[in-house]
C-alpha cells in the first residue's frame, strides 16, 4: 500500500487501487530481467494457475494459506495485504490446488477443476491448518523493551555519562571553506582540521541540554524506494548523525545493549548459551547511526528500518531522560503490535528506556504533543562468523540456546505474550514428518516449505543469520531426530497474478476463482540456461530440469547431475496470514524504509524454508 494512511487497522479498501497493481507489474518485470535470474530466487507464483512466462502451466505443489487464523493471536486484519485480501476476500479459505491449468483451458474445464480443488481443500485443509497453526504458536517476540530503571545499578553508571556534538570553530569555518575551494581536497580530516573543531557539552544521558541539541540538529530524511526525500507529512523530525556525537566513553553503555539484545533477540550467537551478563563479545555489536529529536509535532510515519550492511539485523533505541508528552513509539510485525504508550513513565523525566527489533519489524513515531524527545539510534550487527572458525557460532544445533529455550518456553523471555509454545516446534516437526515420510508411501511429499518470518537482505537468507522464530525453527528442524531432514533456505517472491485492473486473469466468470500455485523456479532456470548457452553443450541444456536444481546460481556440470537426482513432484507451501513474505511486495511495505533510499543489495527480500527427508 502505497498511502501511508493505509495501515492494517486503518483502512480496509474494498478495490485494488491502481497504483497497488502497478507494484506487481514492476514485480513481474522484476521477475523477467536476467539480472533478477542472477539472484536464484525461487518465484513462488500465486496465480490463476498461469505460468507468466509464457501461459503455460507447470504446477507442482499445493500452496495453502492460512485463512481462518490461529485462534487468540492478536489480530491484524487479514484484508490489509493486499495478496491475502486478493486471494482470502472472495471466501476461499486454505487454497490449493493439483496438477497444471493452461490460460487456453476451457471455462468448463476451469470450473471443474475449481470445484474438485474446492472439495480436496475441504478434506485435507484440517489437517493442514493443523501446521500452520502449529507454525504461528512457534513465534518469538521480534522487540524488546527494558525500563533502565532510576535507582537501578546500570542506571547509575549511564545516568551521568556525558556526551557532546562536534562543531567547526565559527570563525574558522569560513577560512577552512576558502582553502578546501582552493585545494579541492576531501577525505578525512587532517590533525589540523580537528584542532579547529570543538565540542559542544550536550548534556547526560539522564539530562540531555535540549537547546544545545535542537541549535545543531537537522531536518531528518527518509528512504522512498529508490530515493532519499525530505518530506514533513511523512517524517518531521531532526537529527544529528554519529559522527557528531562524542561520547567520551560510551563502551559500558554499549555492552549493555549488546548484552541485553543478544540475550533476547540473538539468543543463537556465539557464547550466549552462558548467558554471562559481563559478556561482551556476545557476537553482537552495535554502532551508535544517530540522535533523532522530534519536537513538538514531531513523527515518523510507518515504516522499516534501512540496512547498513547484509549484517545488521536489528535497530536499539536509548530513549533518553528528556521530558515529552505523545511521541509513542508503535511496532507491527506478523500480526503483533506494540506500544510505548504501554510503558509507563516514558517521556517522564530522566528516565532512560531502550527499545530493540529487527530491522525488518514495521515501527512510527507518533506526533510529539509537547516538548522534546530525544533517542540515541544504535545499528545492531551480527558478527558473522570467521571463515576458519567454525566455533564463531553455534554451530551445534541440537544445543542451540534457541531451540533449548523454546522447548523450555517457560525460561524464555516472555515479551508482550509473544513466546514458543512449548510443544509447538514439535508439533511442526511432527506434521513434517508426517508430510513427508508418512505411513502411506503414495501421500508422501517430496518437499515441504513454509516463509520464513522476516525479511533480510537477498545475502543475509543464510543459517547464521536468521532472526527470531526463524533461526529457532531453523534450529529445530535441523536438529529433529539427530537430524532427519534437510533443512534449505532459499529466497522467495510471492507473486500475484491480476491483470491492469487488479482483477485475477480469467476472474471474468464467477466461477473462475483464484487458484494458487507453488511453481518451482523455471523461470530462473530459463534465465541460467541462457547464460549458460554459449558455455555449455547443447545435450546438456535441452535435458529437464528439476526444481531443486535453482539453489545454487554457478550451476556446475557436477552441480546439475546432482540437481538432476532429486525431483520434487509433491510439494506444499504453507503461506502463513500477516507473514512478511505475504507483504513485501506491498508498495508501502517496502518503499518506505528508515533514513535512506533502500537499493540494490540493500533490498529486503522474503524467504522461505524448505525440507525434505535426509536421504
Ligand atoms: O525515534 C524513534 O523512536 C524511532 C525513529 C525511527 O524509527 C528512525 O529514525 O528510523
Ligand atoms: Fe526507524
Amino acid at each position: 500500500m502505497s498511502s501511508k494512511s493505509s495501515s492494517p487497522s486503518e483502512s480496509k479498501p474494498t478495490e485494488t487501487p491502481v497504483h497497488e497493481v502497478q507494484t506487481y507489474l514492476d514485480v513481474q518485470e522484476r521477475i523477467r530481467e536476467p539480472e533478477y535470474h542472477g539472484y536464484d530466487c525461487l518465484p513462488v507464483v500465486v496465480a490463476g494457475g498461469v505460468n507468466i512466462s509464457d501461459g503455460s502451466c507447470d504446477a507442482r505443489a499445493k500452496i495453502y494459506i492460512d485463512y481462518e487464523g490461529p485462534a487468540g493471536l492478536p489480530g491484524v486484519d487479514p484484508m490489509s495485504s493486499m495478496l491475502l485480501r486478493s486471494i482470502m476476500g472472495r471466501g476461499l479459505g486454505g487454497l490449493g490446488g493439483y496438477g497444471g491449468e493452461s490460460a487456453r483451458s476451457s471455462r468448463a474445464n476451469r470450473e471443474r477443476r475449481n470445484r474438485e480443488a474446492a472439495r480436496k481443500n475441504r478434506e485435507e485443509g484440517k489437517a493442514n491448518s493443523k501446521l500452520i497453526n502449529a507454525l504461528s504458536r512457534a513465534s518469538l517476540s521480534p522487540w524488546i523493551h527494558e525500563n533502565i530503571k532510576p535507582r537501578g545499578w546500570f542506571y547509575e553508571k549511564i545516568r551521568d555519562l556525558k556526551f557532546g556534538i562536534v562543531v567547526e570553530d565559527e570563525g574558522e569555518r569560513d577560512e577552512k571553506a576558502n582553502k578546501e575551494q582552493e585545494d579541492e581536497s576531501e577525505g578525512e580530516d587532517t590533525e589540523e582540521d580537528k584542532v579547529k573543531k570543538k565540542l559542544l557539552q550536550a548534556g547526560t544521558i539522564a539530562r540531555p541540554n535540549t537547546s544545545v541539541i535542537l541549535a545543531k540538529a537537522k531536518p531528518s530524511s527518509f528512504g522512498k524506494g529508490e530515493e532519499t526525500v525530505f518530506d514533513p507529512t511523512y517524517r518531521n523530525g531532526l537529527e544529528i548523525p554519529a559522527e557528531k556525537i562524542s561520547f567520551p566513553d560510551a563502551s559500558v553503555l554499549k555492552k549493555h545493549i549488546e548484552s541485553v539484545v543478544a540475550n533476547n533477540l540473538f539468543r543463537n550467537r556465539k557464547k550466549i548459551g552462558k548467558r554471562s551478563r559481563s559478556n561482551a563479545t556476545s557476537g553482537i555489536h552495535v554502532k551508535l547511526y544517530k540522535l533523532a529529536v522530534y519536537e513538538k509535532g514531531g513523527h515518523f510515519d510507518w515504516h522499516m528500518d534501512s540496512t547498513h550492511g547484509d549484517n545488521h539485523h536489528a535497530t536499539a533505541l536509548l530513549f533518553l531522560g528528556s521530558k515529552w508528552n505523545g511521541g509513542e513509539l508503535k511496532l507491527r510485525h506478523g500480526g503483533h503490535e506494540f506500544s510505548t504508550k504501554d510503558i509507563k513513565d516514558l517521556g517522564g523525566k530522566e528516565d532512560v528506556y531502550l527499545v530493540a527489533f529487527y530491522t525488518d519489524v514495521e515501527h512510527k513515531v507518533e506526533p510529539v504533543e509537547d516538548g522534546t524527545r530525544i533517542v540515541l539510534q544504535f545499528d545492531v550487527f551480527v558478527d558473522p562468523p570467521a571463515e576458519d572458525d567454525e566455533e564463531g557460532y553455534d554451530t551445534d544445533t541440537s544445543k542451540g540456546p534457541i531451540a533449548l529455550a523454546a522447548e523450555e518456553a517457560d525460561e524464555y523471555p516472555v515479551i508482550d505474550g509473544i513466546h514458543p509454545e512449548s510443544g509447538a516446534l514439535e508439533e511442526v516437526a511432527k506434521i513434517i514428518e508426517e508430510k513427508l515420510n508418512g505411513e502411506n508411501q503414495e501421500d508422501r511429499l517430496d518437499r515441504i516449505a513454509f516463509p520464513l518470518q522476516h525479511l533480510y537482505r537477498l545475502a543475509s537468507i543464510r543459517p547464521e543469520y536468521l532472526k527470531g522464530a526463524d533461526a529457532m525453527l531453523y534450529e529445530y528442524l535441523s536438529s529433529y531426530k539427530s537430524g532427519i531432514f534437510d533443512v534449505e533456505l532459499h529466497p522467495v517472491l510471492l507473486q500475484e497474478e491480476t491483470n491492469s485492473a487488479g482483477r485475477w486473469i480469467g476472474d471474468d466468470s464467477d466461477a473462475v476463482k483464484p487458484q494458487a500455485w507453488v511453481f518451482d523456479s523455471e523461470i530462473a532456470e530459463k534465465g541460467k540456461r541462457k547464460r549458460q548457452e554459449d558455455a555449455a553443450d547443447v545435450k546438456s541444456r535441452k535435458r529437464a530440469r528439476g526444481p531443486g536444481s535453482s539453489k545454487t546460481s554457478d550451476t556446475s556440470d557436477e552441480d546439475e547431475d546432482e540437481d538432476e537426482s532429486k525431483n520434487f513432484e509433491k510439494q506444499e507451501f504453507h503461506l502463513l496470514k500477516n507473514c512478511s513474505l505475504a507483504m513485501v511486495e506491498e508498495t508501502g511495505y517496502v518503499e518506505y524504509t528508515g533514513n535512506e533510499a533502500q537499493l540494490g543489495s540493500a533490498k529486503y527480500f522474503g524467504g522461505g524454508m524448505f525440507i525434505t527427508m535426509k536421504k
